[in-house]
């Protein structure tokens, strides 16, 4: 086989898996999960619909979400050695470095570690879907010196989330719009992180090994820690006005601007994009405070104008998550909580039908040399 002639730089457009769990029509404009548009499930459903569509193909009925809610509720509790080794983190830890650490550690606990059935891996995404926002919270509180908060089991499963992050209780909108953002991460098709969790797991390697290494790739800048790096933008410029005099000054000196620009859609807005800022407009109209969005929009015009370029999901879901008071340190492990029901219906799929990553390579190098 000539596998020079297929080498492609960054795996561009490359076909790395058959799946049933999601698909990006860009043409179409829609991002297929199971079968359903995601924006129509983010403002017609909620998250647990959605992670229930991942995890066992369908939606649930009302009463199964009931059963579904009250089953994560169960399980939000944390053993006591993960919050010791949270707590014994150094406190310039980032968040993401410690939810890596903390489910890394949770893998110990888990009775069915081994287990690599459709069934042992849901049950597994379960407990994982219950306890990672457990971790994410109250591994900033204990950065940050102060005391772990209990989940409040009388929330729904997003708004407790948000409870836990914040320390204060939201509004209908609030918790809505939190809700909707989650489902907006859910699932995204074959990026970094879930190829990531897909190489690994094609080892055999079990679901938490597998998704502690989608951790470490959603954590950089050029994946989901963009939209940490929107938000630090944004309050940097402070103005509408000097946002565009940043932007200029960055885009002039070459820099890459967070929040901008995608693999797959390329030169066209990302969908969940447009979803995150009609909440964001909705958040703004609450608060009769319409900087941010305005801000953005300048944004928007300036990096369509100058690039060409048009927002991901990170642009819009960062002042979203500002005005709901979520610390910015936290944006990122948020979008892997959410993406955790994605991940896992991936590990799912993997173990059920695997075959090894083990691509080849494109030698550069010298030969025929001799020590
Ligand atoms: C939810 C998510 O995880 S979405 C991704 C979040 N990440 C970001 O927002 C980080 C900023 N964006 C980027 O760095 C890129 O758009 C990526 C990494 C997301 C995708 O990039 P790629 O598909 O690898 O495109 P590539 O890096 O080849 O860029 C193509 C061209 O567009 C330019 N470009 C792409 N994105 C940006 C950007 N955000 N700012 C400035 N220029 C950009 C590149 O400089 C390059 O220009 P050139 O051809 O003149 O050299
Ligand atoms: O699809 C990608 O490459 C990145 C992304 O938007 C996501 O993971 O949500």
């Amino acid at each position: 086989m000539d596998i020079q002639g297929t080498y492609k730089p960054g795996l561009e457009g490359v076909i790395a898996s058959e799946t049933e769990v999601s698909y990006l029509d860009v043409e179409a404009e829609e991002i297929v999960i199971k079968g359903y548009d995601l924006i129509e499930l983010a403002e017609k459903k909620g998250y647990l619909d959605v992670v229930a569509l991942l995890l066992e193909d369908q939606l649930p009925s009302d009463t199964y979400k009931k059963i579904l809610e009250e089953r994560l509720k169960n399980d939000y509790g944390l053993p006591k050695a993960i919050l010791s080794i949270l707590k014994a983190l150094p406190k310039e830890t980032h968040p993401m470095d410690a939810l890596r650490t903390g489910m890394s550690a949770l893998s110990g606990f888990d009775p069915i570690l081994e287990e690599r059935t459709p069934e042992g891996n849901r049950e597994k995404a379960y407990r994982l879907l219950a306890k990672i926002p457990t971790i994410v919270a109250n591994s900033y509180h204990l950065l940050h010196d102060k005391t772990p908060l209990a989940p409040d089991v009388s929330l729904s499963f997003s708004s407790n989330f948000l409870y836990m992050m914040t320390g204060k209780y939201h509004g209908d909108l609030e918790s809505e719009v939190f809700d909707q953002s989650l489902v907006a991460y859910s699932e995204h098709e074959m990026p970094n992180s879930t190829f990531t969790a897909r190489v690994i797991a094609s080892t055999q390697a079990d679901i938490y090994g597998a998704l502690t290494g989608a951790v470490s790739s959603l954590k950089g800048h050029l994946h989901g820690g963009a939209n940490e790096a929107v938000m630090m933008m944004l309050l940097e410029a402070g103005t509408l006005e000097n946002f565009r005099k940043l932007l200029y000054e960055k885009l002039q000196s070459k820099e890459r601007i967070m929040g901008f620009g995608h693999r797959v859609y390329m030169r066209k807005m990302d969908p969940r994009a447009s979803l995150m800022k009609r909440a964001l407009k909705r958040l703004s109209d609450e608060r009769q405070d319409y900087r941010l969005l305005d801000m953005c929009i300048a944004g928007e015009e300036v990096m369509a104008n100058e690039k060409g370029l048009y927002p991901n999901l990170d642009y819009y879901a960062a002042p979203v998550y500002y005005l709901l008071g979520i610390p910015i340190e936290l944006y990122t492990p948020v979008f892997f909580a959410a993406r955790t029901a994605g991940l896992a219906a991936h590990v799912i799929e993997q173990h059920k039908n695997n075959r090894l990553f083990r691509p080849r390579v494109n030698y550069t190098g010298p030969r025929g040399l001799h020590p």
